[in-house]
């Protein structure tokens, strides 16, 4: 697998485009002309990771023909333009790996469903886990899950991507994949509102393993692995997006609780915080399987203005008390 190409300047695309620029070519493509621009003439991305110097290495388009000429695609688009940039790629046979976390508004499908869809002669595989794209793109140690239902394709990916400091474990689950991604946005918000508010790391930890109890009842339902749920691309990425400012969900969580309203906080923003799109689709979804999902429904109560945080916060507190684990 000689060339990889990437599909979104992003910051996570610019950074995965770091990683794949240490083992061979690499051709990014950007959507926005001054991220082309800037990459191809300052090796920076100066809208999406400013500071970061790009490999020279990296080569950069804003023509998505260019990439049926590499050996794999990361997709790094987010998941409400998955389905219009992979309609917009020529037919490929080259292993797709995704890398979005979230799920299509339009229909509830992971980003999986949507790639067959619209790519079906492609191998698929995702990529997910705990990884703030500044730190990867500047090159600290970081461990994903890279899951593929072709076990040969997934090694034969495992083994062009993986560098001492950046570890894929490989994985046949990939709805587990996918899942531990897009409802750790949702929980992330949930845990900024609590920083917001105020209410203490007690308040934040039992959240986080609520939310945990929460990822695993809709994971279980839609066929993902409990492993995979309580691995790097579940546990592991709740953990670090509950926990920082650094996570963009995290962020708008906490300018919830600090009384700004979602619309405000969402207006004029060019990077993407996945979870306010995902939590209305992962209410419809949990809804669709019969499983019980009060975070995320709490979360959707705040991003729609429905509710205000301390009803929020009180109708989480005085449900009735349960059996752990039941
Ligand atoms: N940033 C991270 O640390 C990180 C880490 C892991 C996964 N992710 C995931 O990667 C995905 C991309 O996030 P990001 O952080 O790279 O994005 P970003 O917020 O840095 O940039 C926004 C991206 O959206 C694209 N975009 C905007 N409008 C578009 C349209 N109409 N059609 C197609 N693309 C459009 C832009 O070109 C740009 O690539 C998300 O699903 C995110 O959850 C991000
Ligand atoms: O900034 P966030 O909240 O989109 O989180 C980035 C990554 O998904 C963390 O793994």
């Amino acid at each position: 697998m000689k060339t990889i190409g990437v599909v979104g300047g992003g910051a996570w695309g610019t950074a995965l485009a770091q990683v794949a620029a240490e083992g061979g070519e690499t051709l990014l493509w950007a959507r926005e002309t001054e991220v082309v621009e800037s990459i191809r003439n300052r090796h920076e991305n100066s809208l999406f990771l400013p500071g970061i110097a790009l490999r020279p290495a990296i080569a950069v388009t804003g023509d998505l023909e260019d990439l049926a000429a590499c050996d794999a695609l990361l997709v790094v688009t987010p998941a409400q333009h998955m389905r219009s940039v992979l309609a917009a790629l020529p037919r490929l046979r080259i292993p797709l790996i995704l890398c979005a976390k979230g799920m299509e508004e339009a229909t509830t499908k992971l980003m999986h469903d949507v790639a067959r869809e619209e790519q079906p002669e492609s191998p698929l595989a995702v990529l997910s886990g705990p990884t703030f794209a500044h730190e990867v793109a500047a090159g600290l140690p970081a461990a994903v899950t890279l899951a593929v239902e072709d076990r040969p394709v997934g090694e034969a990916l495992r083994s062009r991507l993986a560098l001492p400091w950046f570890r894929p474990y490989l994985s046949d689950d990939v709805v587990g994949a996918e899942i531990g991604g897009a409802v750790k946005n949702v929980l992330a918000i949930a845990c900024g509102v609590v920083e917001g508010r105020k209410l203490g790391l007690n308040a934040r930890s039992a959240l986080i393993s609520r939310g945990f109890a929460e990822m695993t009842r809709f994971g279980l339902a839609r066929g993902a692995r409990a492993d995979t749920l309580a691995g790097l691309s579940g546990l592991g990425d709740l953990v670090l997006t509950c926990s920082s400012t650094n996570s963009r969900n995290f962020s708008l969580g906490k300018g919830l609780g600090e009384g700004s309203s979602a619309a405000a906080l969402l207006a004029d923003r060019r990077t993407v915080a996945e979870g306010a799109f995902t939590a209305p689709v992962l209410a419809r979804a949990a809804q669709d399987a019969g499983v019980d999902m009060p975070i995320t429904s709490a979360v959707c109560a705040l991003l729609s203005g429905q509710a205000a945080v301390d009803d929020v916060v009180e109708y989480l507190l005085s449900r009735p008390l349960k059996v752990e684990g039941a």
